[in-house]
């Protein structure tokens, strides 16, 4: 869906509809009758609930998961904020294309549609510390293609990311939305070294000197600091909302674009879970913030969608167990 405005984005997320409540309540019932103590399936009770809610169904399997990675380079990383250099970028996207990169593996085991969807390979933003990274009309591009890149018959969501300098644009937005300075949100990303750390938190500190505006409005936070990708990821993952299709967030530079839409609309983010809890120091900081629980926490810090594809399989592992285990009644088994 093109955006007009900003101001057509604004109300596509006030549209946002809800889950539906008579199916998370049906799912609850049947949870409850399952041949189990009570409980003793821990947090995968709750996400399959959680996704039976959102797919409007008292049971059901992942038959028709999505993982859209979008690509975009960044001006920033021209000021050495990334160990690799910025044509990795695109020599990725040749590497998802042949399927030799961590998510082929993952979305090949899940099962998952996989695309890789370009929005600025080849044509960064405009470095952060000179002026906006985007400007009104390439960010709402870049929103309506992550809204169009979404399957409206996917049952599960994954938006990942490739874009070498990504985890300092991430770091700019976490910091303009969440307020605390640079040094807070900028972590080593690609892995950076000690000096390249400071190096990289002054481009960040830099970027959010340049743009006051940017604490003021969460949109305007990713359109000024942020990258193509991840408003992109933002779009898409507005777009899910707008179908009711259940959303696994990634990594750090994933949930920061989340986040920009958590600001801008308050429960924005219902549809989502965090999919894993990313090595990426910071992350763990931003999900208490935006009160979301990480399925996981394996010390990924990959990005890629690669850490909510790992949780997806755990989604899976939830619906085969509420979709296929007997009730007391069916099992005839005592005390339920
Ligand atoms: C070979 C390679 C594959 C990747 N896949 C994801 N990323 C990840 O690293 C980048 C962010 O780190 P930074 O901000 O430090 O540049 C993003 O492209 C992200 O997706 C990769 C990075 C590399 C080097
Ligand atoms: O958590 C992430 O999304 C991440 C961390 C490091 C590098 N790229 C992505």
């Amino acid at each position: 869906m093109p955006f007009a405005s900003l101001d057509a984005f604004r109300a596509a997320l006030a549209a946002a509809p809800g889950p539906d409540r008579a199916a998370r309540a049906a799912a609850e019932a049947r949870n409850s009758r399952l041949t189990k103590p009570p409980g003793a399936l821990g947090r995968l009770e709750e996400i399959a609930v959680w996704w039976c809610g959102w797919r409007g169904v008292a049971r059901g399997a992942l038959e028709r998961p999505q993982i859209v990675v979008f690509a975009a380079d960044h001006g920033v990383a021209r000021r050495g904020v990334s160990p690799f250099p910025a044509e990795v970028t695109a020599q990725m996207v040749g590497n998802f294309a042949a399927g030799g990169a961590a998510i082929n593996q993952l979305s090949r085991l899940l099962g998952a549609r996989l695309d890789v969807v370009d929005v600025g390979v080849g044509r960064p933003t405009a470095d952060f510390t000179e002026g906006p990274a985007m400007d009104e009309a390439r960010f709402l591009q870049a929103l309506g293609a992550g809204w169009d890149a979404v399957d409206p018959d996917a049952d599960l969501f994954i938006a990942g990311e490739m874009g070498i300098g990504a985890t300092s644009a991430a770091s700019a937005v976490a910091a303009a939305l969440f307020g605390g300075g640079a040094e807070a949100w900028t972590g080593r990303g690609a892995g950076v070294d000690d000096a390249g750390l400071r190096a990289k938190t002054a481009v960040v500190a830099a970027g959010l000197a340049a743009h006051p505006e940017a604490a003021a409005d969460p949109l305007e936070a990713l359109r000024r600091l942020g990258g193509l990708e991840m408003a992109a990821m933002a779009g898409a993952v507005a777009a899910a909302r707008a179908r009711r299709t259940p959303v696994l967030l990634d990594g750090f530079i994933c949930t920061a674009a989340a986040a920009a839409l958590a600001h801008a609309s308050p429960g924005a983010l219902e549809h989502c879970r965090a999919g894993h809890r990313s090595g990426e120091a910071a992350h763990g900081r931003m999900l208490d913030a935006l009160g979301l629980e990480a399925v996981l926490d394996l010390g990924m810090r990959l990005g890629e969608g690669s850490g909510a594809a790992v949780a997806a399989l755990t989604v899976k592992a939830a619906l085969a167990c509420h979709g296929g285990m007997a009730t007391f009644a069916e099992a005839g088994v005592s005390g339920g």
